[in-house]
């Protein structure tokens, strides 16, 4: 991270607060495809700020991804929800992938609970199954940090996080996620290489996320939706509206889990 990329997060943090009228936020929620929906059960809404009116958002490119951000209230907390992200395919660097995750940890957000929609490696873990991320393996080959930032990784993905996840529903699994750069889904091959390396999920995205959210000393939960079997095993071609359709299906359920979890947080 640069020092710019820093004053830019606290910029977008100070606006953010100007607009939402909230000091500081206890939890951060990043929405990934098929997630919008689930959103709605957080809290009562009380404002919502187009990334447009905040400096160093991108503006959304990936359907199922909108660029607004909601201030919600649940029980006595402020929650920030991200109704999208950006994604390293859509060629706007690291930073640019991770400046919600710091924007949150600057507006006051000491934990951030990221998800997405990911393929499955793991016949244990169907289309439709939520996962809660163990760890990962980041398959992108970039990194956010910059410089002697030698940030540890050994609790990315918070234990105790994950436990209050399994009290709001204690089928949640637990599965190792491959973050790939993308935009093209993996070859069967591919598929075969991460399974052999450990991986349960493949997405392409939440590790560059983790990694900054880590580095500004915020703990971190990941959940993934299975959102397909992974390529060559489901003996069907992969699209992303696939994953969307299956988010669609799953909202309800997602919804009710990310409501658990923020009562826990
Ligand atoms: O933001 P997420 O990781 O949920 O988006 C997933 C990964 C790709 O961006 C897209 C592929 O369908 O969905
Ligand atoms: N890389 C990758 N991302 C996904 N997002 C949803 N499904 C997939 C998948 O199969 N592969």
């Amino acid at each position: 991270m640069t020092t710019e990329d820093l004053r830019t997060a606290q910029r977008a943090a100070d606006e953010l607060r100007q607009r939402t009228g909230v000091d500081s936020y206890a939890a951060a929620f990043v929405m990934g495809s098929g997630w919008g929906a689930a959103a709605d059960a957080l809290g009562e809404v009380v404002a919502e700020v187009e990334t447009s009116a905040l400096p160093g958002f991108q503006p959304p490119a990936v359907t199922g991804h909108s660029g607004r951000i909601r201030s919600v209230r649940s029980g006595d907390r402020d929650l920030l929800v991200f109704l999208g992200r950006t994604h390293l395919y859509e060629g706007h660097g690291t930073a640019a992938v991770v400046h919600g995750v710091r924007t949150a940890t600057a507006a006051g957000a000491s934990r951030i609970v990221l998800t997405n929609a990911a393929g499955s490696l793991n016949a244990e873990m169907p289309v439709g199954s939520t996962v809660l991320i163990a760890d990962h393996i980041n398959m992108t080959g970039e990194s956010p940090l910059e410089g002697p930032s030698f940030v540890d990784l050994s609790d990315t993905y918070s234990a105790s996080l994950r436990a209050a996840a399994r009290e709001a529903d204690t089928t949640l699994r637990e599965g190792v996620y491959a973050a790939m750069r993308g935009p093209q889904f993996e070859t069967p091959a591919e598929i075969r290489m991460l399974r052999m390396m450990g991986a349960d999920l493949v997405g392409m995205s939440t590790a560059l996320e983790a990694i900054a959210a880590r580095e500004q000393g915020a703990s971190v939960l990941g959940v993934s939706l299975v959102t397909n079997l992974a390529a060559g095993l489901a003996g069907q071609p992969l699209n992303h509206n696939e994953v969307l359709e299956t988010g669609r299906e799953a909202a309800a359920g997602v919804g009710d889990l990310l409501a658990g979890i923020a009562a826990r947080l």
